[in-house]
This record gives C-alpha cells, structure tokens and sequence, in this order.
C-alpha cells in the first residue's frame, strides 16, 4: 500500500485553506507507471523569485515573510543587500538562464517538451504560469525546483506552491489546470556533483599555487531553524545529511578524502530562535585563530549565484576573510553546468519512463512540516 503523501493535485476544493490541502490530505503518490502515450505533458522550473528593481524589493521581502516572525529589522537590512544591486535580484537571470538551457537541451536530445518558468514569491508567479499552461493545454506538468535538498522551505513549501497554484486556476468543469509531479531531490545525482565538483576544481586553480593543497575547504548552505532542520525529510534531519553527502561526493570528486567543513550562511528569523550554526563568518574566524591561512568556499547549498551568494558571501564572508588575513576564493554554483542540465532531463526521462518515485516526489503527509507562528508579527 502506498503511504500517505502530500498531495499536490488537490483539485477543486475553493472553500479549504490551500495549505490546509497539502497538509492533512492522504493523496496519492505519483505512480510508478509510464506518462500516458498522447498526454500533454510539460516541465515547470520552480524557484524562489526576487526583486526586478527598487520598488520591488520591500514587497518582495513581505511576501517571503508573510507570516513568518521574521523582525523588520531583519527585512530592511536585506533590502540594503539587494539596493547594492539596483533592486534587482540575479536569481531571475539565472533561472532564464537554466530555462534556456534546459529547452535546448531537450531539443538537442529530440524530447518535444515546452519548459516553463513560475516563482513562489515574485513575478512570474507560479499561479500565473499554472494559468498559462492551462491555456496551452498542458495536462501534466513535471517540477523542478530550484532547491536540491529536503526541508519545509526547500521542499515542502514548493508543494505547497503548486497546490495553491492548482486551486487558483480552479474553475468549474476545470479544476487545478494540469496534474502535478515534482522531480525528486538531486543533490546526489551525477550530474549535480559533476558541475559542483567543476566549479571547486577551477576555485582551487584561483587560489596562488602554495595554498592549493593546503586551503581549508568550507561548504556552505542556508541557515535554516533548528526546529525546521529537526523535521526535515521523513526522519527527521534530512537537510542536514544530505548536504553533508552532497559535499562529500563534491569533495571527493576533486581529492578523494579531503577534509571540509560544512557551515552556515543567512540566517534570519529573531535571535531569541535558534538556527543551524556555525555561521560562515564565525567559522573562517576560528580557522584563522587555528592557523590556516586560505580558504575556498563552496555554496553546496544553493543551484545558482543568486543574491545570498553574490552578497552574503563575495561580499560579507569575503570581507571577514580580509579582516582575517585569510587568502579567500568562492567556488560557483551548478548554474547552467552541461552536466546539471542533462541531469534535469535524466530526472525527467525517469519519471516518464515510470520510474519508482524517490524522495520528494511523493513525500511522507508529515515530512518536512513545521508550524507556522499563530499571527504575523
Ligand atoms: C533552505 C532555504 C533556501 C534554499 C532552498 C531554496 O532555494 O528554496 C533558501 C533560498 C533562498 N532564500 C532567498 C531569499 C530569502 N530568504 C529569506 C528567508 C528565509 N530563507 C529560509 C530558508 C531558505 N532559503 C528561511 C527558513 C527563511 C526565514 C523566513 C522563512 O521561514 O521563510 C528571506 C527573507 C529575509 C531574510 O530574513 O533573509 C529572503 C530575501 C533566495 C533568493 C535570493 C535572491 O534573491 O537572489 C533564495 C534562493
Ligand atoms: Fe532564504
């Protein structure tokens, strides 16, 4: 018997509370079967949003933190971070980026499937691009977000994100537009650690020749609550070993049995809620007070160099690194790597193909869920 699971096709129930769906409900896991022959079928890139200028920024900023007791003076400090850069977030060149690369891919492997861009927290929304594709008359959509790893916000939410999107484009006679399957977690597919493992390779050759073998490897990945990490994946601490097992393959893909150290970056929420540590910042300084004397930062946490890269840590970490008198080099993210997108269609082709679900295609009812504050703050 398949186990209950978070149901992403809710259908047409206007009066529930959207999360509410996904949540309690006992749907039915994605079948291990072959995409009907005929179906309409579509992949959906699914990502997180940011700003496209200035005045986007502090609606933005709200929309993430709807209802999350993230402080204001958290928001604005944020928002300074991305008024560095015009208000406009690199995320959304990124995700077009991986877009186009993933429609040419397919069209270089002969695989006709329209690809298609929505956001959770900015345009262009995932409600919009559920409408959209119900015009074109998709009948299936694969998802694929932009976060490899379990947890309420890599994971979970964006399940919520299409179920909210399925009853928005509800209408009688058509309920949710196209059935929904999310692609499972990638963090330990070949082709996620290939580009990752590419990207710290040509860091270590930044780094002058006598730090090379020395340089003290340092994983990075979001800070998330530790109430957050405590529930991710079915048992509990998913986000975690997972990304331990995704900067080990890393790692060993360059120097097999190389030391790292996995650490945090942004956190946000009050201080009085304790989050994953050590921050990035306080661990470079006690690599320092040990002695080491170069660094190379990886952001396994994290698919393309969106701002939480470019600034938390080319700009906050690097200038700790300064203070320190530590030789400092940020390896890049997967991005549009040629063997990250191939993996995209591998996913893809395995799920059509009627492949077993894997983790976070068809995800425990309870996996990952944490309780929101009763009220905004
Ligand atoms: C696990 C995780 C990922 C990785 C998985 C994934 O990629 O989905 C991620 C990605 C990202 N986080 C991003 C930006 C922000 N995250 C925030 C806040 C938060 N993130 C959290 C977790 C994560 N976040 C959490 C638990 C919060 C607290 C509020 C809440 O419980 O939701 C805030 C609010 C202000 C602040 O407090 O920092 C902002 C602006 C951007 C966009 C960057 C750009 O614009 O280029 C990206 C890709
Ligand atoms: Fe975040």
């Amino acid at each position: 018997m398949p186990r209950a699971t978070v149901d992403l096709n809710p259908g047409q129930r206007p009066d529930e509370d959207p999360s509410l769906a996904v949540r309690n409900n006992g749907g039915t896991p994605p079948a291990a079967v072959p995409a009907p022959a005929g179906r309409r079928e579509a992949l959906l890139v699914l990502s997180f949003g940011g700003p496209r200028g200035h005045d986007d920024v502090m609606p933005f900023l709200e929309n993430v933190t709807r209802g999350r007791g993230v402080p204001r003076e958290r928001l604005l400090d944020v928002a300074e971070h991305y008024h560095h850069f015009g208000g406009v977030s690199p995320i959304n060149e990124q995700n077009e980026a991986l877009v186009a690369a993933i429609g040419a891919d397919l069209a270089a492997h002969g695989i006709d499937l329209p690809v298609y861009w929505g956001n959770r927290n900015w345009d262009p929304y995932v409600e919009d691009v559920w409408q959209q594709m119900a015009d074109d008359g998709i009948e299936h959509v694969y998802v694929l977000a932009t976060s490899a790893y379990a947890s309420y916000s890599g994971c979970r939410q964006y399940h919520e994100d299409v179920a909210r999107a399925r009853i928005a484009v509800s209408s009688p006679g058509r309920p949710g537009g196209p059935t929904a399957e999310k692609l499972p977690h990638y963090f330990d597919t070949p082709g996620f650690v290939r580009a990752n493992a590419d990207a710290l390779a040509a860091a270590l050759a930044r780094l002058p020749e006598e730090h090379r073998a020395t340089a003290r490897l340092v994983a990075t990945a979001h800070s998330i609550p530790d109430a957050m990490a405590a529930v991710a994946g079915p048992d509990g601490h998913a986000y975690e070993t997972e990304l331990m097992a995704a900067a080990r393959a890393v790692v060993d893909a360059v120097e097999p049995g190389r030391e790292f150290d996995l650490v945090w970056q942004s956190r946000s929420g009050p201080p009085s809620v304790p989050w994953l540590e050590p921050d990035v910042n306080d661990h470079l300084r006690a690599l320092s007070g040990n002695g080491e004397t170069a660094v190379v930062v990886f952001p396994i946490g994290f698919v393309s160099d969106h701002l939480e890269v470019v600034w938390d840590l080319d700009n906050e970490a690097e200038e700790t690194a300064a203070e320190l008198g530590l030789v400092f080099v940020r390896a890049g993210t997967a991005g549009t790597h040629p063997a990250f997108v191939a993996m995209v269609r591998e996913l893809l082709q395995e799920r059509r193909a009627g492949a077993e679900p894997r983790l976070g295609t068809a995800c425990p009812a309870a996996c990952c869920f944490v309780q929101r504050p009763a009220a905004p703050r």
